[in-house]
């Protein structure tokens, strides 16, 4: 099994090009299925996760194409089947988002419940309760989602709690339902912004987009398109919590810094000096050792769940104690005893983690748990003395497209065996 190996101890510096997102490419991926006419999406990141979609929508008997490494043509004109096989669904949780564009579309969709996963367990009772408020029949057998409605009709939905995958999931349904759907405390993530310009690009009729409050005037088809996918904030911020604690300079290009207030402000707070352009983030350190910062997650524009585990390992090597509290998923701290293996001081209390920052990380081998907290494991690896040896890093290539060659362009001393 691939393992990644770092040695310790180099400052980063140069730039870095950041991929599109995957938390934007996937549901837009799954939304093509809503239009009669090809799509092209460009800025498409290399990943795991976005292989996995391929799968699933061919599964669909959507045709797809690449034209280049960044580039998908997808024509959902022979889409023909409505099941999204366990198969599929068990590598990966988006694939739930078919749910809403399948049934907008066929009025019939089956979906392999997703089941939890190391982070958390997940439950997709909102997406199930969306559907329903669009006048869809859901039920759930034999460990599917099975959804069934002659046309989807516009209604009011509140979400009661605040979920990024059900948001896009009924707004993906209800660009297809016959009248206007009104949808209430609505996740407002960059990458639900992005479906929404997408969908827009389509034909979709959406008001609010980027606020809480979506309004959606149904439209009888969507025709195809040309879309391009946002930059991945969260990469960006990988990227920028290493040059922080190795004290280096890096610039991140093709980036989006009015994406990521709350962790631009934190790294800030932990002594990084920060400007941007338009499409450009520099970090500089100049040599300084980070301070410790707290963090409390939230839903955007909060502080992100998926920054928590880089958040954990600058606060492992920086001068203070940081105060991290996770409140999006409960079990969001399997990184942390990896960490504890590289030497760091760590106690945990429920949702929070009191971690004090030690003069020196050491290497060890150390286990990926899931996609960011693989990010961690990395992020610790490039300031811990001596070698660190990641296991199970295909969580890695779920979420980050050419990791060690992006971190060997900054000067970092990282490889992959196996
Ligand atoms: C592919 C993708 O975009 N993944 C992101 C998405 O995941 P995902 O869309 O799965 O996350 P949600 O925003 O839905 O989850 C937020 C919270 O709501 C709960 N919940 C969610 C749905 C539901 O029907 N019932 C319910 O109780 C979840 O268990 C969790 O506690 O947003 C998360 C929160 O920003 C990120 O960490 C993930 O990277
Ligand atoms: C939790 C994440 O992704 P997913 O929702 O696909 O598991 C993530 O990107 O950090």
């Amino acid at each position: 099994m691939a393992k990644i190996i770092l040695n310790g101890g180099e400052a980063l510096h140069g730039d870095v090009q950041i991929s599109g997102a995957k938390n934007a490419v996937l549901p837009i991926l799954c939304a093509t299925i809503l239009a009669d006419e090809p799509v092209t999406l460009s800025n498409v990141p290399h990943l795991h996760d976005v292989t996995t979609t391929i799968s699933l929508l061919g599964a669909l008997g959507a045709k797809i194409t690449v034209d280049d490494s960044q580039t998908l043509h997808i024509d959902p004109r022979s889409v023909n089947r409505t099941v999204a096989p366990y198969e599929l669904v068990k590598t990966m949780r988006a694939s739930i988002l078919v749910l809403g564009p399948l049934l907008a579309k066929f009025g019939h969709a089956e979906v392999s419940l997703p089941g939890g996963c190391a982070i958390g367990s997940r439950p997709v009772d909102l997406h199930i309760r969306g559907m329903q408020a669009l006048g869809a029949e859901v039920t759930v057998e034999n460990g599917f989602v099975k959804a069934r409605c002659d046309r989807l009709k516009g209604g009011r939905f509140v979400f009661d709690m605040v979920s990024v995958g059900a948001t896009e999931n009924v707004l993906s349904a209800a660009v297809l339902a016959r009248g206007t759907t009104v949808l209430e405390n609505c996740a407002q993530e960059p990458e639900i912004v992005d479906l929404a310009l997408c969908l827009q690009t389509l034909g979709a009729k959406i008001d609010g987009i980027g606020t809480s409050t979506l309004t959606v005037e149904g439209v009888e088809r969507l025709h195809g398109g040309r879309y391009a996918v946002q930059a991945d904030r969260i990469e960006t911020g990988t990227f920028l919590v290493a040059a922080a604690m190795t004290g280096g300079r890096i610039t991140c290009r093709r980036a989006r810094a009015d994406t990521m207030d709350s962790v631009l402000q934190k790294l800030v707070e932990a002594g990084a000096d920060i400007s941007h352009t338009a499409d450009t983030i520099t970090l500089d350190m100049g040599g300084r050792r980070p301070r410790a910062v707290d963090i409390t997650t939230a839903p955007y524009p909060a502080f992100p769940t998926d920054m928590q585990a880089q958040f954990a390992a600058m606060n492992c090597m920086a001068d203070g104690v940081g105060v991290i509290k996770e409140t999006i998923f409960e079990n969001r701290f399997m990184h942390m005893n990896e960490l504890m293996r590289l030497g760091a001081d760590v106690k945990i209390d429920g949702h929070t983690a009191i971690v004090r920052g030690v003069p020196e990380l050491t290497g060890a081998p150390v286990m990926a748990t899931d996609l960011r907290a693989s990010a961690s494991l990395v992020l610790a690896g490039l300031v811990a003395k001596g070698e660190t040896v990641i296991d199970r890093v295909y969580h890695i290539d779920r979420g980050y497209e050419n990791i060690e060659e992006k971190f060997r362009g900054l000067g970092a001393r990282i490889r992959r065996v196996g």
